[in-house]
């Protein structure tokens, strides 16, 4: 499949993104969940192409056809935290950066933003669909290498994402300069042990400030704009239509149930949101959104007021809310309680 995909980009064959995947690839309302997976390690390519980021950082293309193939393999099939998970995120990154300018705009260095790309393509390298707290309960062996620093799966994904880089050929980084170098391996650390919702809650009231006057010479900014911008793009499905939001709510709940089941034969009680006989799935994802997913793309307007496409994310999260609220009044009246809910 190397030479497949080296083949079709190697002779600047890389298509525009919207007219080989869809027009809407390029605009936030885009679902990169309605790519086919046969076609995302183009679209990868094509992105990687279209952030200018080949040119910038004299990427080798089959390097990178290569490394894509390799972050790709690089996921298992849980029912939500696979591949296709990773690609979205990647994607909405990939929107930001492009349609907010944020490297040439000061937002983000040319490092930066080509950092919180690849970290997003490499956030969830190698996730059991199960959580941290899983970890350390069931004592894995990623606990026994990682719990004393906390982030235990976070810690794997970097692991994992390092592997991939110093495998033969898989280098995407090959030509940086050394001090590039090796302040991409940082940024890319940083981001993805951002994306443990945990951190994200311990740096809210930063995050607040930050927004409230960003200052594009503070480096503390930059690294708390990217953990903002990692965590958008972690929660970004819930920034499409309904259906495609109900759909992504099902693969988590399939993941956290499974979990449940696998603490309840292990002899652990799980938690209310990972047991399918007491979750009420309408309340959690009420509670979710309101709690953690709106305040986020709050921020996100707020600093980038200017853009369509925040306020649009702003407004489908919104939208979003709304409809779960509906959801749960409509269950509660109807059925008084909400034992035995299914979506
Ligand atoms: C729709 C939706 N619902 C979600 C409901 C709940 C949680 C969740 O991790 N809750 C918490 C609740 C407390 C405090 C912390 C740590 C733990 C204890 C577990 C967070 C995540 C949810 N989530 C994610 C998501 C984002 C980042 C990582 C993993 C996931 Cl699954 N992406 N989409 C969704
Ligand atoms: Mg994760
Ligand atoms: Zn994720």
């Amino acid at each position: 499949e190397v030479h497949q995909l080296v083949t079709l980009i190697g002779n600047d064959l890389v298509p525009k993104p919207h007219e080989r995947f869809h027009p809407s690839f390029e605009t936030f309302r885009g679902v990169p969940r309605g790519i086919p997976d046969r076609d995302t390690p183009l679209a990868v390519v094509t992105m990687f192409e279209d952030l200018g980021f080949i040119h910038r950082w004299r990427i080798s293309r089959t390097t990178l056809a290569r490394f894509t193939l390799m972050v790709r393999k690089g996921y298992r099939d849980p029912p939500y935290h696979n591949w296709t998970h990773a690609f979205a995120v990647a994607h909405y990154s990939y929107l930001l950066i492009k349609n907010l300018h944020l490297d040439r705009e000061g937002y983000l260095t040319d490092n930066e933003a080509l950092s919180l790309f690849v970290a997003c393509l490499c956030h969830d390298l190698d996730h059991r669909g199960t959580t941290n707290t899983f970890q350390v309960n069931s004592k894995s062996i990623l606990a026994s290498l990682y719990s004393s620093e906390g982030s235990v799966m976070e810690r794997h994904h970097i692991a994992q994402a390092m592997a991939i880089l110093n495998t033969e050929g898989c280098n995407i980084f090959e030509n940086l300069e050394c001090h590039e170098y090796s302040k991409i391996l940082e940024n890319i650390g940083h981001i993805i042990l951002a994306t443990d919702l945990s951190h994200h809650f311990k740096i809210l009231p930063s995050l607040g400030r930050m927004v409230k006057s960003f200052n594009k010479k503070d480096p503390a900014h930059h690294s708390l704009l990217m953990c903002l911008l990692v965590t958008s793009c972690d929660l970004s499905d819930q920034t499409k239509d309904w259906r495609a939001t109900k759909q992504v709510a099902e693969l988590i709940y399939k993941e956290f149930f499974s979990q449940g089941d696998l603490e309840k034969a292990m002899g652990i009680n799980p938690d209310k949101m990972m047991d399918r006989e007491k979750a009420f799935i309408p309340e959690l994802q009420v509670q979710f959104i309101e709690g953690v997913v709106r305040p986020v793309f709050v921020l996100l307007a707020e600093l980038f007021p200017g853009s369509e496409g925040t306020q649009q994310s702003l407004q489908a999260v919104t939208d979003i809310l709304l409809f779960w609220q509906k959801f749960r009044e409509i269950y509660l009246t109807k059925y008084g309680t909400h034992h035995g809910c299914s979506l």
